[in-house]
């Protein structure tokens, strides 16, 4: 049978799936998995459609981009043991940065690919490592067709005022503005909502998408109106590594006073802030919520408060609230995060089930919640995998 070959690669992952394909897409993939940790000690674990698991460490050393090449490379080699007698007839890429241009997933070809590069100082934890494994796979099978699914995609929908900076105009014109991300997560979330809340799912939503990179979304009619993130995937949310949202002023007197160059601040802004930086501990959310330091507790609390402003500052775009909705490795296991995050939110009618939030429900909401809560797992790899058999009409 037909498959497509999907690839995401993340900051510090790479997930993979081959979806069968049969005049559409199959539901599960027949095999799945990720390598996580890329950039400390990379581990790959894979199910096959068995439901057999293997997990091995990936051999690598050197820098985040040589070992995202052999995390690659591994990937492939266990794919070809592990391939269920699949044809692989084409890949599908998560590609974070589109900029104005892309607003649906596109085939690549050269030309294209070199446009893309033209992204990378605007996503660097992203857009190279997602271009290296359209490379890696134009290499290894040389004769599929590969598609592109930009995370900017789905925000194209948003008005002007939702994507602009109060900069001059001039520099608006030539394309600083605001684009969004997590785009293919909230496409899947925002299909699977009405059997989730039903009518409410044309209302005014906030998607929340907590995972390593975490962002928010304004929806109305399941499209996006507004979200945290803008020109870059730093704005916003506090995140795992990144510190979301920050005064442009600390910036200024970081490269005045501290003599800091963009280099220095790339790093601690993309690598050494966020839960990592506040906590001096972990940037995993798991660690933190076990940790009984004050330092790992302080960390939470910020993640959580920042998500309770933005979503006051997300209801007001898109004009109520009628559901909340968590998703991404926080927003679908950490009820905790929830619990805080809610409370923050009575205000606006929020009130969840502590049991329900407790054992992950579809629902969380009370009966008597105006606003109807809910946790749904993403899957963008789903998402890629439609887009690509849509765009090559598999
Ligand atoms: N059971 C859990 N409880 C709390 N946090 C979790 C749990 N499982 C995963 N997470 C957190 O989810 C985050 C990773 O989210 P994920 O969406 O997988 O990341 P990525 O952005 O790399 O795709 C990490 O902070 C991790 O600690
Ligand atoms: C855009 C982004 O932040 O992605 P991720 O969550 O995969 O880091
Ligand atoms: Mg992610």
């Amino acid at each position: 049978m037909k498959a497509v070959l999907v690839l995401n690669a993340g900051s510090s992952s790479l997930k993979f799936a081959l979806y069968p394909v049969n005049g559409e897409v199959a539901l599960a993939p027949a095999v799945s998995g990720q390598v996580e940790g890329i950039g400390a000690t990379p581990e790959v674990t894979l199910k096959t459609a068995a439901g057999e698991r293997i997990q091995e460490p990936v051999a690598t050393a050197g820098s985040q981009g040589e070992q995202h090449r052999d995390a690659l490379e591994h990937v492939f080699g266990l794919l070809n043991r592990h391939n269920p007698a699949l044809d692989i007839v084409a890949a599908g890429h998560r590609i974070v940065h589109g900029g104005e241009r892309y607003s649906a997933p596109v085939v690549l070809d050269a030309r294209l690919l070199e446009e893309l590069e033209d992204f990378v100082p605007l996503a660097p934890l992203h857009q190279p490592h997602n271009l290296r494994a359209v490379h890696a796979v134009a290499a290894l099978l040389p004769s599929i067709p590969q598609v592109g699914c930009f995370d900017t995609a789905f925000h194209r929908t948003q008005p002007a005022l939702a994507q602009a900076f109060a900069l001059p105009r001039r520099l608006t014109k030539g394309g600083i503005k605001r684009y969004g991300f997590h785009g293919l997560s909230y496409d899947y979330v925002a299909r699977q909502l009405p059997e989730v809340i039903g009518e409410r799912a044309q209302g005014a939503v906030v998607i929340a998408h907590l995972g390593n990179g975490a962002s928010m979304c304004a929806l109305r009619d399941g499209k996006s109106v507004a979200s945290t993130m803008g020109f870059t995937a730093v704005e916003g949310l506090m995140m795992g590594t990144r510190s979301g949202s920050i005064d442009p002023g600390v910036l200024l007197y970081l490269m005045e006073e501290k003599g800091m160059d963009a280099r220095a601040l790339t790093r601690l802004l993309y690598k050494e802030s966020g839960l990592l930086g506040v906590s001096g501990i972990s940037q995993d959310m798991r660690t933190l919520l076990a940790s009984e330091a004050p330092e790992a507790q302080e960390a939470v609390d910020l993640f959580c408060y920042r998500i309770a402003r933005e979503l006051g500052s997300l209801a007001a775009a898109a004009g109520g609230l009628d559901a909340l909705v968590f998703t991404g490795g926080i927003g679908e296991h950490a009820a905790a995060v929830r619990e805080k995050v809610c409370a923050m939110a009575a205000w606006m009618g929020v009130e969840i089930d502590s049991a329900a939030n407790t054992d992950h429900a579809r629902r969380i909401d009370t009966a008597t919640s105006r606003v109807a809560v809910a946790v749904v797992p993403t899957n963008e790899e789903r998402m890629i995998a439609r887009y690509t058999a849509q765009a090559l009409g598999l």
